[in-house]
C-alpha cells in the first residue's frame, strides 16, 4: 500500500474517531448540548438535551432547536440570524421559564447558551438551572432579612415579612406571632392583605400597594389592624421593594419586597391628643374657630349640593365684663362652661357648636331653616334666663342674645352668613339683649363678621 494510498483512510478513520468521541462526549455530559444549523435544525442532540426540551413540544416532533423554543424564547431565531460575528456567544445564561407542569411541580428554569460555531453551525448548551435560581432568590431574602436588621428591627414588636410579586408572604420573625398572634403556617403562602389596615381589602388594593412601592420606593399606611384574639392594634405598615442589583434586572415575576408592621398605638394617642388640641377650646371643650370653619366649608358645599338650607346662630353673652368685674374672672370662666354644656344639650348632633370668640359662640344648623334655627335658638336663650349657675355658692345668672342667619339662593359663602347672623345679633343686644333675632333684607350689615380665620 503506498504512502498516499494509505492517507485518505488514515484520515477517514481519524475523523471517525473524533465524532465517536464527539458523540461520546455528547452523551455523558452532564448539561443538554445540541448542535443545530444557522436555523436551529438539530444535527446532533444529547439525550438530556432532548428531556429538557421534550415538555416544550407539546407533541410535536423534535426537530428544530427554535420551533421548540418558540413559545418561551420566540425571539432566540431572530438573535441567531441576526448576530454578525463569524462565530461567538449569541447568547449566555439565558433564562427560560418553562410553566408549571402537570404534576404540580413549580415552574422550571432553564439555562441557555447560544454558540455560533461558524457560518453554518450553532451549538447549543441548555441546563436546568431552576434549583440554582431557587437558591438566588433565596439568598436575596436573606439579604433582604439582613438589610432589615441592620436597619434597626431587631425589636420583635416588629412584625418583619419578605413578600413576592403577588403580595404572598415568603417569610417572617417571630414579631407577627407578638403582633397578631397569626402563626407561620396561617402565615406563609398567603396574601399579606390580611395583615394590612382594614384586613383582607382583596387582591387590587394589595396590588396597588406593592405597585406604589415599585413607584416610589415605598407604601406607608397607618390603620387598625386586628389579631386573631380579636382584639385590634393601631399599625405602621411599610412595604419596600428589596433593591438588590439583581433585582433590577429581575422579571416582575421575580420582584420582592419587604413589610414591617410597628404596634404605633401610643404614638396614635400622642398625636389624637395634639388633634384634639388643635380642634377644641381649652376652656369649654366645644370645637375652636379653626374647627368650625372647616366644619362649616364641608357643610356648606353638602346642602348646595343637595340643596339643603342651612342656618347659623351666634350667640354673644350679655353684659359679661359685668360678671368679671363683679365675681371675678374664675366665676367669669365657669359662666362661660355652664354656658357651652347648655349649647351643647341644646343642639343636636349635626349641628356644629364652637367658641366663636372670648364670650361668643356660633351654632351651625345643616339642613334647618331659619325658622327651626330661631326656635332651638330661643329654648337656649329661655333655658339660659332660667338656669344660672352657681359658682363658689354664688348664683349666677348669665342671658345670651342671638342672631340668626340661613342660607338660601345665592349664599354659599360662611362669611357672609355670618355677616348676616352678626348684624342680627347686633340688633338683638340694641333691643336690650336677652333676645333671638333674625337676619332680615333690611338690616344694614354690619362689617365685623367676615373674621379670620386664625386658631383662637
Ligand atoms: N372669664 C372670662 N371672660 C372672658 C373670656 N373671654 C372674654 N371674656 C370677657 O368677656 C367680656 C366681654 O365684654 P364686652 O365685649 O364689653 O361685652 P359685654 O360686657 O358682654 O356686653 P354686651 O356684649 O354688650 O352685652 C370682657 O370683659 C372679656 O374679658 C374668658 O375666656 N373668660
Amino acid at each position: 500500500m503506498s504512502a498516499a494510498a494509505v492517507a485518505p483512510q488514515q484520515d477517514l478513520e481519524d475523523e471517525s474517531l473524533l465524532h465517536e468521541a464527539l458523540l461520546q462526549f455528547l452523551y455523558l455530559a452532564p448539561i443538554g448540548l445540541t448542535q443545530t444549523s444557522i436555523d436551529g435544525e438539530i444535527s446532533l442532540i444529547n439525550p438530556l438535551c432532548a428531556e429538557l426540551l421534550m415538555p416544550l413540544l407539546r407533541g410535536a416532533e423534535l426537530n428544530n432547536l427554535f420551533d421548540a423554543l418558540s413559545s418561551v424564547a420566540p425571539d432566540l431565531a431572530h438573535r441567531a440570524r441576526t448576530y454578525a460575528p463569524a462565530h461567538g456567544k449569541i447568547c449566555e445564561g439565558l433564562e427560560i421559564h418553562v410553566s408549571g407542569g402537570m404534576d404540580g411541580k413549580g415552574a422550571q428554569i432553564l439555562g441557555l447558551t447560544l454558540l455560533k460555531l461558524d457560518d453554518t453551525r450553532l451549538m447549543a448548551v441548555l441546563d436546568d438551572i431552576t434549583q440554582v435560581v431557587q437558591r438566588e432568590r433565596e439568598l436575596r431574602h436573606t439579604q433582604a432579612w439582613i438589610q432589615s436588621i441592620s436597619t434597626g428591627l431587631l425589636d420583635v414588636s416588629y412584625a418583619l415579612m419578605s413578600l413576592d410579586a403577588e403580595g404572598r408572604v415568603q417569610g417572617w420573625n417571630p414579631g407577627i406571632r407578638n403582633l397578631t398572634g397569626s402563626e407561620a403556617e396561617a402565615t406563609v403562602g398567603h396574601s399579606y392583605a390580611n395583615f394590612y389596615p382594614g384586613g383582607d381589602t382583596g387582591g387590587t388594593r394589595a396590588a396597588e400597594r406593592l405597585q406604589e412601592a415599585d413607584r416610589t420606593g415605598w407604601s406607608l399606611e397607618e390603620g387598625w389592624v386586628r389579631r386573631t384574639d380579636g382584639e385590634r392594634f393601631w399599625a405602621s405598615c411599610l412595604i419596600a421593594p428589596v433593591s438588590l442589583d439583581r433585582a433590577e434586572a429581575a422579571s416582575t415575576a421575580e420582584r420582592m419586597y419587604s413589610l414591617v408592621i410597628r404596634d404605633i398605638s401610643e404614638h396614635r394617642e400622642a398625636n389624637e391628643a395634639l388633634r384634639r388640641s388643635i380642634w377644641t377650646d381649652h376652656l369649654t371643650g366645644l370645637a375652636n374657630r379653626r374647627a368650625f370653619f372647616e366644619a362649616a366649608g364641608t357643610a356648606m358645599q353638602r346642602c348646595a349640593r343637595s340643596r339643603l338650607l342651612l342656618s347659623v346662630v351666634l350667640f354673644d353673652a350679655d353684659r359679661f365684663k359685668a360678671v368679671n368685674d363683679t365675681h371675678g374672672h374664675a366665676a367669669g370662666d365657669a359662666a362661660l362652661r355652664h354656658l357651652a354644656a347648655g349649647l351643647l344639650a341644646t343642639f343636636g348632633p349635626d349641628d356644629v357648636v364652637a367658641r366663636y370668640g372670648g364670650e361668643e359662640f356660633v351654632v351651625l344648623m345643616p339642613g334647618a331653616t331659619a325658622q327651626v334655627a330661631h326656635a332651638v335658638a330661643e329654648r337656649f336663650r329661655a333655658h339660659m334666663a332660667s338656669h344660672p349657675v352657681t359658682v363658689d355658692g354664688v348664683s349666677l345668672r348669665c342671658t345670651v342674645s342671638a342672631g340668626v342667619a340661613s342660607a338660601g339662593k345665592g349664599v354659599a359663602d360662611i362669611d357672609v352668613l355670618l355677616q348676616r347672623a352678626d348684624t342680627a345679633l347686633y340688633a338683638a343686644k340694641a333691643v336690650g339683649r336677652d333676645q333671638v333675632v333674625d337676619w332680615n333684607e333690611a338690616m344694614v350689615l354690619r362689617g365685623r363678621a367676615a373674621a379670620p380665620r386664625a386658631p383662637r
